[in-house]
């Protein structure tokens, strides 16, 4: 497979798609070309206007004239901006690069082979991969032995380059295991040099981009000022002015914006693209030190991280073509593991998603739009209304004052009725999309193949099911409940501000721009800290619910304190990450507020001398100040609600991306389709030519060949040594899993064929392991069978022919006693008669008995064989019995014994027949016997 880079996935707010990234130089150059065209246009008004004042400027250099009455310095500095702006982007992304990055490092991708074959210079066939540029090739391909100088150790720049030549030399003298680890360690080294750059390349990003924001809030300040001291009162269009000095302040914010996404986006810390491993760039990280790997479930000491959906991953299986397909992570179905194209997610795909999901509630949004757009109107209105108020005391008119009183009330009500309606419909909608997520997810998990399952790790699903699942929806949520009332009242507030006062208003949002730079920078950190909190109350919830599940084992290993310490040492470090968070986010909520107060003295400060003020052109009502005051507080409340949406958006769509890969995903065994077997037709069994193969071991080859035939109403017993593949037989029989090569047939026709659901009512199968439901006995041999399907009688019947009935009646509460999780409150052979007794009851065609007696005493087997022989030799019911067996006192009736060794059938026939070979069967008889002989009575 090929390997290339991407840049999709955002990392920061500021990083754009590919297609944007080439366009950004174009738009901060239109920008630029723009503002000095509008600084023009001004200062050639201003010429107009006061054409004596120039000369009176040039002979006085009085500063108030340029001030009042001329614009030059405003091109003068529009012209700083054209050349100041590109040069620090320039400087940011030299600087703010990661040194990794550099050409060279492509080069000898190109030249690579050997050891670094490891990051991908050859791969399928030897392609090489031009498009690689990664801090770990250049060792690679020195180590790769094929004449490269060690350029590594020519960099005096890092102690980690260094150290990787030393641990190198060790390699070169090791061997086997060793140089496994030894290469893993020289990759960690080697990241972790990465890892500095990375970290300097950011820092020097921040700076850089800092300078920008800050100059262009000076170049805002500036503006506003000369905003509120020009005289416009000369100029023809009174409405030119204004209009193009808000152009101009709207082209530095565009401008500072541009080139702050120009920083992050060409000197984007380029993560590694493994497509066969995961769908997204992958990070080097410090942060997932003490997590577990996604793939092969080992602790991190070292290794890479995405930080679009926390997927984390070793420096082993970073390194391993085949940690994929060996590892426990990634979705698989029977056929393998999912391809990462068929289940990665991209921020734009979930919000497709997210409308389609919504779309279904179509009514209730309509709805809820209307009621969001009138309560939004009314709102709007109020503070202008309670402003004329104002003025109407002030000027003592008491018809004005109840006028706008009246008007007042019935805008809130108004608001108040609308609001409700909005928030009624809003929250309905979500509470059914939260509804409809988690049944689609539960469904699709729970029809995924038993191969999903041999990978999958409950904490994690379950944790799929709630955290991930609020994720993915929060956005929704917020966008339904809050985001467009904020857009709304944020636009609305800021048309308000400029119709009131575009004077007060370009002096007030001269603050904005750092706040935006100061709570952006703020939300990527704290995105990241999050994400890290995420996935270590996640690892902590897998430890519980594992230690909860095995809490016999761990109190019989007295292990409650190591349980204890593990499952602290990630909440600790989530913790941690907390209060680190927690100071940030104080840190940022003082400067913001010292930022937020400075504007609310410059409105009261410049709002009060506008009231006094005497000039007409200039002077607002207090009214209207009033007014001004509470569109800014809507403003700035607005903006703090939608600053966190783009994040969210991000961060939802890695949910989306876990929540999704499970819904999306259907099994490769489809259960409902296929022809309806029925209880009249032949239930022989027959595997031929079958070869298996776990996902899991997928170097073991766990059944060679198997050729053999089960005839239909007959019993046919594997036998074998632990571990030879009887279970497993078992399992391709139940479609559990489809063999690798070969077929299995029932009644002459492929299993495969058949519809699994209608089949399986067929088929009766008790496990090794008895697994029950936390139910009354009665549901629990009931379960799965339609209501009156059975009467109490057949249910007596088929616990007494199980020899279960007398226990269960021994019970104070009889069929109605409750069992508990798993059955715990019941005893492995009370659980076992209880298995067999659930499958009596469905009179099924073909038995599998997978050591179905083996949890019974003497007694209990022998009575529930005599009950299995009965129920065979019965007239009206015939059933193939494949049985699973250790105890060969089980078997020697069959019709059939197949002795299993290795995968391998070594022996047929029936019990009679194999004692005359004098093979495997007659050992395990022997052996057997002699154990027998031992045993006390
Ligand atoms: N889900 C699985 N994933 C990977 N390997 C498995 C899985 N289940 C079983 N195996 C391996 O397959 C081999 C055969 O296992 P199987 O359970 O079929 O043996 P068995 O003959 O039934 O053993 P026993 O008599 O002890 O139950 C074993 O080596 C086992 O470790």
């Amino acid at each position: 497979m090929g390997r290339g880079r991407k840049r999709t996935v955002d990392q920061s707010s500021l990083v754009v798609s590919k297609g944007v990234k080439r366009l950004l130089p174009l738009f901060l150059f239109a920008a630029l070309v723009l503002d000095v065209t509008v600084s023009a246009l001004l200062t050639q008004n201003s010429f107009k206007a006061h054409p004596q004042t120039w000369k009176d400027f040039v002979k006085k250099r009085d500063l108030s004239l340029l001030f009042e009455k001329l614009a030059l310095d405003l091109l003068v500095l529009a012209l700083v901006r054209m050349f100041v702006l590109p040069l620090l982007t320039f400087v940011g992304v030299v600087t703010g690069s990661t040194k990794a990055a550099a050409p060279e490092a492509e080069e000898e991708v190109v030249n690579g082979g050997g050891v670094g074959g490891f990051f991908g210079a050859k791969r399928d066939g030897g392609t090489p991969n031009h498009t690689l540029r990664q801090p770990l090739l250049p060792i690679a391909a020195h180590h790769a032995g094929n004449g490269h100088h060690c350029r590594v150790a020519d960099d005096d720049e890092g102690n980690g380059r260094r150290a990787c030549c030393g641990l190198w030399n060790r390699k070169k003298r090791g061997s086997g295991e060793g140089h496994q680890r030894i290469k893993e360690e020289i990759e960690a080294a080697e990241a972790l040099h990465f890892y500095k750059d990375v970290k300097r390349a950011n820092r020097n990003k921040i700076i850089a981009e800092s300078l920008i924001f800050g100059l262009s809030t000076l170049f805002q300040v500036y503006s506003g000022i000369k905003a509120v001291c020009f005289d416009v009162s000369t100029f023809k269009h009174s409405l030119s002015f204004p209009s193009l000095m808000v152009l101009s302040v709207i082209c530095i914010n565009a401008e500072s914006i541009f080139c702050c996404m120009m920083i992050e986006s060409f000197a984007k810390e380029q993560g590694i693209d493994k497509p066969d491993v995961h769908g997204h760039p992958l990070y080097f990280s410090k942060a997932n030190t003490g997590h577990t790997c996604d793939l092969c479930r080992k602790r991190i000491l070292k290794g890479y991280r995405c930080w679009a959906c926390d997927f984390d991953i070793c420096m082993k299986c970073m390194g391993s073509k085949t940690a994929r397909v060996e590892g426990e992570g990634g979705v698989r179905g029977d056929k393998g593991v999912r391809s990462e194209s068929e289940v990665t997610l991209k921020p734009m795909e979930y919000f497709n998603r997210a409308l389609w999901l919504a779309s279904s509630e179509w009514r209730l949004l309509a709805c809820a739009f209307m009621s969001l757009l009138l309560a939004s109107g009314t709102n709007l209105m109020s503070p202008i209304f309670s402003g004329h108020v104002f003025n109407a005391i002030k000027d003592e008119n008491h018809p004005s004052f109840l006028h706008n009183i009246r008007i007042f009330v019935v805008l809130s009500l108004a608001s108040g009725v609308f609001g409700s309606c909005r928030s009624l419909c809003f929250r309905v909608v979500q509470r059914r999309l939260s509804f409809l997520t988690r049944n689609r997810l539960f469904e699709g998990i729970i029809r995924q193949d038993i191969a999903f399952y041999d990978a999958a790790q409950t904490g994690d699903l379950i944790s799929r099911m709630s955290w991930d699942c609020n994720a993915m929806l929060q956005p929704i949520s917020n966008l339904l409940g809050s985001t467009l009332q904020s857009i709304f009242f944020f636009f609305g507030g800021l048309i308000m501000c400029f119709v009131i006062s575009w004077r007060l208003s370009m002096l007030a949002f001269t603050t904005m721009l750092p706040i935006i730079h100061l709570t952006s920078k703020y939300a990527v950190f704290s995105q990241r800290l999050n994400r890290e909190i995420f996935t270590f109350i996640g690892m902590a919830n897998s430890i519980a619910q594992e230690a909860m599940a095995n809490i016999r084992t761990v109190r019989a290993f007295s292990t409650e304190d190591v349980e204890l310490k593990r499952y602290r040492q990630e909440t600790k470090e989530a913790l941690k990450r907390g209060i680190r968070d927690a100071f940030a986010n104080a840190g940022t909520i003082l400067l913001s507020n010292l930022i937020d107060y400075g504007a609310s003295t410059l409105i009261l400060l410049y709002g009060g001398l506008l009231v006094m003020s005497k000039n007409e052109s200039k002077a607002i009502s207090i009214g209207m100040l009033y007014a001004y005051l509470r569109f800014w507080n809507m403003i700035q409340s607005s903006y703090q609600s939608l600053q966190g949406v783009m994040n969210s958006f991000t961060k939802a769509a890695g949910a989306a991306q876990r929540v999704l890969s499970l819904m999306d995903s259907l099994p490769d065994i489809d259960p409902s389709s296929g022809v309806v077997a029925t209880s009249q037709m032949s239930w022989s069994v027959e595997f031929q030519n079958v070869f298996f193969v776990y996902q899991m071991r997928p170097d073991v080859v766990v059944l060679k060949n198997i050729n053999l035939k089960m005839e239909s109403s007959e019993v046919c017993a594997l036998v074998g040594p632990s571990g030879c593949g009887k279970t497993t037989m078992i399992s391709l029989i139940l479609r559990y899993y489809d063999p690798t090569n070969g077929k299995i047939l029932i009644g002459g026709r492929e299993l495969q064929s058949f519809n699994l659901k209608a089949l399986h009512k067929h088929v009766g199968y008790v496990s090794q392991e008895t697994q029950m439901f936390a139910k009354t006995i009665e549901e629990n041999i009931l379960y799965g069978c339609e209501e009156g399907e059975y009467t109490q009688e057949d249910l007596v019947t088929a616990c007494k022919a199980a020899n279960a009935h007398d226990f269960i009646t021994s019970f104070p509460s009889g069929y109605q006693t409750r069992i508990g999780e798993r059955g715990v409150r019941l005893s492995g052979g009370q659980k076992q008669r209880i298995a067999i007794a659930r499958m009596m009851l469905r009179q099924p065609k073909l038995l599998l008995l997978d050591e179905a007696t083996s949890a019974l005493d003497a007694e209990s087997e022998s009575l529930v064989q005599e009950s299995i022989d009965q129920l065979l030799e019965s007239k009206e019911h015939k059933y193939t019995v494949v049985l699973v067996a250790h105890r060969l006192s089980t078997v020697v009736n069959a019709n059939q014994i197949c002795v299993v060794d290795k995968g391998v059938v070594t022996e047929r026939g029936t019990h009679d027949s194999l004692m005359k070979l004098e093979g495997t069967y007659t050992k395990l008889v022997s052996k057997q016997l002699e154990k027998t002989k031992n045993m006390l009575y």
